[in-house]
């Protein structure tokens, strides 16, 4: 029995997720039993102080330093507060696999900037405060071999849901939607994943702005609205949603900036912005699965977005041909999936076992990933 903790904190700031999980094995033979699953609350300072360091206006050095720590002790209080949901002992886990927060990431090299991606939350810290080994900073590697570093969930999907006879389709709708196509009888270089778009990103900029709320529960305010087709159509044709895979985005694409150019550009009431958004989300992701779907398709939904109900409904509209479930449908939790994932990568790495997938990310071979900072007690 080997206890891990995935810490995971992604782009959309809804929360620290923390899963404890039994895991054994490595490679195609790991296993994952989840026992726990907690979600801390980003405070409020800190939460704005990641936001001023998205953006390249408000961001500074200091600032980033200094985040780089505070988030080392929330991501260590999120290991802490798991593992007494657990009722086991921090001296029992084996190790600490964290995500970090993303605060920029350039897949592709610019005139200006090479391409690079950074997620702080300080491993040494993690370390220092739980005594576990850390495993961290997953996606650096993947970009010095020509990758984009993301998307780095596929290795786990493929090991948790591969199927012989069904194409599944893991769509993870965070603050980005992505997506991992994983054909019947896979294996691991037949795997195509890549960002689809927004996910809840441009929705809950939208209920920030009109409503002054952080997300729009249970898509209450998209259900009252009308989709306006002319602002879809000009979405759909964002550069983004045009491109080929492999592709990733983040805020620098589709964050508040965005947001502000349409707000200005068109003038809609509010519910209408709503249910517009919310769609674009779900033609986005029918856009990007389209080619992938046979016959026998599952399209398993994750991530936030799968408890919005507004969203799920429209995602089933645009694809009536292929079953459309969310991880709960198999007993598994949509919250909980990106943390288990890090376990799993986390694994990877201690084995020194490679654990990016080429085929998604564009690397030219696969890679160990993460770096690790050793625990007081393994
Ligand atoms: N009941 C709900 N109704 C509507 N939306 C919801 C609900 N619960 C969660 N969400 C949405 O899900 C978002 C959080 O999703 P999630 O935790 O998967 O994102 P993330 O992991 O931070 O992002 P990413 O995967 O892009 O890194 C919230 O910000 C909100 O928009
Ligand atoms: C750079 C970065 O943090 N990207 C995230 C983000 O959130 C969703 C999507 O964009 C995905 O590409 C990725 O996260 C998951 C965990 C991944 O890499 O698979």
């Amino acid at each position: 029995m080997t206890y891990a903790i995935g810490i995971m904190s992604g782009t959309s700031l809804d929360g620290v997720d923390a899963a404890l999980v039994n895991i054994t094995g490595v490679n195609e033979e790991t296993e994952v039993e989840l026992i726990a699953f907690e979600t801390l609350e980003i405070p409020e300072k800190i939460d704005q102080q990641i936001r001023e360091s998205f953006s390249i206006e408000s961001s500074n050095s200091a600032l980033i330093s200094s985040l780089n720590v505070k988030l080392g002790e929330l991501f260590a209080d999120a290991a802490i507060k798991v593992s007494k949901a657990a009722k086991i002992n921090l001296k029992d886990v084996d190790f600490i696999a964290s995500h970090g927060q993303t605060i920029y990431h350039i897949p592709e090299e610019t005139e200006k900037y090479s391409s690079s991606t950074l997620q702080i939350g300080e491993a040494a810290v993690i370390a220092e405060k739980t005594g576990c080994t850390v495993v961290s900073n997953f996606r650096p590697r993947d970009m010095t071999v020509g990758g984009q570093g993301a998307p780095i969930v596929p290795y786990s999907e493929y090991i948790l849901y591969r199927h012989h006879e069904r194409t599944r389709l893991l769509q993870n709708i965070g603050g980005i939607g992505n997506v991992t196509v994983i054909p019947p009888n896979a294996s691991l270089n037949d795997l195509v994943a890549f960002d689809t778009g927004p996910g809840n990103m441009i929705i809950n900029e939208l209920s920030q702005h009109f409503y002054n709320e952080p997300y729009d529960k249970n898509g209450e305010h998209a259900k009252q609205g009308q989709v306006n087709e002319k602002v879809l159509e000009d979405w759909m044709n964002h550069p983004f949603i045009l491109r080929e895979p492999p592709k990733t985005t983040g805020r620098e694409e589709f964050g508040l900036q965005f947001v502000q150019e349409y707000l200005n550009k068109y003038k809609l009431p509010a519910e209408d912005w709503l249910a517009t958004a919310t769609m674009f989300t779900a033609r986005s992701i029918a856009k990007s699965v389209d080619k992938y779907t046979t016959e026998k398709t599952d399209l398993i939904i994750g991530g936030g977005g799968s408890y919005n109900p507004t969203l799920v409904q429209m995602i089933k509209e645009v694809l009536p041909e292929i079953s459309v479930i969310r991880q709960e449908d198999l007993g598994l939790s949509s919250d909980a999936k990106e943390a288990v994932a890090m376990v799993i990568l986390g694994n990877q790495t201690l084995h020194r076992q490679p654990s990016n997938v080429p085929s998604a990310t564009g690397a030219s071979k696969p890679v160990i990933l993460g770096s690790v900072t050793f625990g007081e007690q393994n």
